[in-house]
Order: C-alpha cells, then sequence, then structure tokens
C-alpha cells in the first residue's frame, strides 16, 4: 500500500488465518485487536458491536463464512453445507437494520453455490473482494461528495461513518477526508447518544489522520445550525429505501429536520451495497433496538424498578429531507423514486 493510500485505522483484517477486530467498545482508551476464529465467534462479535458501522458488518460477516467453509468443508463432511448454511443464518441474526449484512452474506451463498467443489478458495476470494471494492467504492464517493459541498466552511456528522465502519476510510468520513486534503474545513461531530459513535470514535479517527474535529452534544446541534456555522451535514446510513429514504444512526432523523428548518444542505453518502432495492420506502425498514441497559443509568436497572428505557439506535429520514445521496457509482440529487431508479440503470 503506498503512503498517499494508506489507512490510518482499520476496524478489520484478515491475517491469513482468522479475522482480526478491533474492539471498538474500548477505542479510544485502548486499542486493542483480537483474533477470531469462528463463524459464531463474529456473530458474537457484530451482535455487541466490536465491529460496527454497516459496510464493516458485511465485510466481517463475510469473513465469518469463510471460517465456517475452513471449519465444516475441511472436515469432509458430506453435510459442510449444511453447517455453513447455519452458521450464516446465525450471521445473518446478529443485527437487523443495516443492509450490506445480508447483502454479503447473500453474495457468499451465490459463491459457494458457483463453487462446490473449491468452496474455501472461493469464498475467500469473494471476501476480500468485498472489502477491497468498499474501500474503492469510499475513495470514489469522497471525491464526489467533496465535489458538491463547493465552498462550505463547516459541516457537522453524526455517529462515525468512517474508516472504522467500513473496509477503510469511511462514507461520511471519506467527504471528509477528501474535503479536507483541498482546504481547510471546519469539522464538527455529535457525540451520538447513548453509544458515543461520535465522541469516542469520529472525533479520534479524524485525529489520527491529523483532521481537527470539534465535538458537541447531540443537544446542541439546533444552535450551532443556527449561528450559521454549518452548510452541510453529512452522514452514513445503513439502508436506504428504492425511492431514498434513509435508515441511519437515532438522531440523523433529529439533524434533517433541523437542517431543514435552518437551511442547512443535508447529504448521505453510501456504497450501493447500503441500497436495498427490494423495498418501496423507509417503512419497511427493521429498526434495531438495543438493551435499555445500554441507555438506562446503572441505579434504575433493577427489574422492578418504575424507570424504563426506550433504546431505538435507528432513524429513518425521509427522502424529501435529503439533499443528495452520494455512491460510488454516481449522486442523486433531491433524491426520489425516479432519481434512485436512474442510479441503478446508470
Ligand atoms: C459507513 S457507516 C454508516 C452507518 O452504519 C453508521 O452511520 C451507523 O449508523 C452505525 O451504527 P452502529 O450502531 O454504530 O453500527
Amino acid at each position: 500500500m503506498t503512503k498517499q493510500n494508506r489507512l490510518s485505522v482499520e476496524a478489520l483484517k484478515w491475517t491469513g488465518n482468522a479475522l482480526q477486530i478491533l474492539d471498538q467498545r474500548k477505542v479510544p482508551e485502548r486499542i486493542v485487536y483480537q483474533d477470531f476464529d469462528t463463524a459464531e465467534e463474529v456473530s458474537r462479535a457484530i451482535a455487541s458491536m466490536r465491529v460496527r458501522g454497516a459496510p464493516a458488518i458485511g465485510i466481517a460477516a463475510a469473513y465469518g463464512v469463510v471460517l465456517s467453509v475452513r471449519r465444516h468443508a475441511g472436515e469432509n463432511a458430506a453435510d459442510w453445507r449444511a453447517k455453513v448454511d447455519a452458521d450464516i443464518d446465525g450471521l445473518a441474526k446478529s443485527r437487523p437494520t443495516a443492509v450490506n449484512l445480508f447483502w454479503a452474506l447473500d453474495r457468499m451463498k451465490k459463491t459457494l453455490d458457483a463453487h462446490p467443489d473449491t468452496p474455501l478458495a472461493a469464498v475467500l476470494a469473494e471476501a476480500e473482494k468485498i472489502h477491497a471494492d468498499d474501500i474503492a467504492a469510499n475513495r470514489a464517493m469522497g471525491e464526489r461528495g467533496a465535489d458538491l459541498i463547493g465552498s462550505a466552511k463547516g459541516v457537522l456528522t453524526h455517529c462515525n461513518a468512517g474508516a472504522l465502519a467500513t473496509g477503510g476510510y469511511g462514507t461520511a468520513l471519506s467527504v471528509i477526508r477528501s474535503l479536507y486534503s483541498r482546504r481547510p474545513v471546519q469539522v464538527y461531530a455529535g457525540e451520538t447518544r447513548p453509544w458515543l459513535q461520535g465522541a469516542r470514535l469520529t472525533v479520534w479517527e479524524l485525529s489520527q489522520d491529523g483532521i481537527p474535529a470539534t465535538l458537541i452534544a447531540d443537544s446542541a446541534a439546533a444552535w450551532l445550525m443556527r449561528s450559521g456555522a454549518v452548510d452541510w451535514v453529512i452522514v452514513g446510513a445503513d439502508r436506504i429505501a428504492a425511492n431514498g429514504d434513509a435508515a441511519n444512526k437515532i438522531g440523523t432523523y433529529a439533524l434533517a429536520v433541523l437542517a431543514r428548518q435552518h437551511g442547512v444542505k443535508f447529504m448521505v453518502v453510501a456504497p450501493t451495497s447500503t441500497i436495498d432495492w427490494t423495498i418501496a420506502d423507509g417503512s419497511r425498514i427493521e429498526i434495531e433496538e438495543r438493551d435499555p441497559a445500554e441507555l438506562l443509568p446503572a441505579c434504575y436497572r433493577e427489574q422492578d424498578s418504575l424507570v424504563q428505557a426506550w433504546n431505538p439506535v435507528f432513524d429513518v429520514t425521509p427522502s424529501e429531507l435529503i439533499d443528495a445521496i452520494v455512491t460510488e457509482t454516481g449522486v442523486v440529487p433531491n433524491p426520489s423514486a425516479d432519481g434512485m431508479a436512474r442510479l441503478r440503470m446508470s
């Protein structure tokens, strides 16, 4: 890898023997990579958010299938494919919202169907291709998004849609990286309660590349926009419907409403692997609800406490609040079903 193409932080690496995953629950205090040898372990790593972010989840699952094939097909067992299919079902249950997970598993299943006699070599090549293609897509999106931004002085991002959420380089953060390589821009990051992807991951990841970022409390976004400091909100997505409705980290919809109120532009940056062409609009997207314990202060966690918590971790931004969807194959301005269909044909 050349210095220019160097990836400063990586969510995961294939070592040739195991899948190495950065434990994002510990970043930035501790940078700990752990080796994973089985598909079940990879499923648990996704469910527990050691690895997170839509494209990174898909890539991790693809390598999970490699680990499953290595384990079961190596035994010469007649029923190896049934065991691999059971592991694939387990991986598919790890998280519900990011469509990249199901897209990657579908590709792995098709690869297995096409190469029944050399499954291990075939699935490894496919997983490595999914990984490499994601990095290339991110770089293409970064340039396209930066072209759109024009002379903006300030941008706000939400959650972590960076190298840590992808194969490398990022989606929303790819635009910020590309922009910053052209000229200085003031970057704001929302802290992203309750899991703090913005506070723990985004500002840290950008600092690793020498890009300064200013952290804000999520509840400061309206006041920041009112001050005129932000020209664009730039976010990633976990699933985009065929009409351009986009599911992303909880709080994204609120930012889109605020952006429209304040005349701030709103950009969604995602690879085409994040588009779910099977659903007409965002109402069909399953929104993950996680353990209330991730939100509740510890003192309220007893079974009989009257204090409870509702913890949806994604929301859906309607396409009419989005000014542009940026993908590796093209940009959809003012997204609609027609504009998305044109992207699909291009
Ligand atoms: C390129 S990442 C896009 C999205 O996956 C990201 O914005 C996001 O919402 C991640 O949620 P997470 O719950 O941290 O997996």
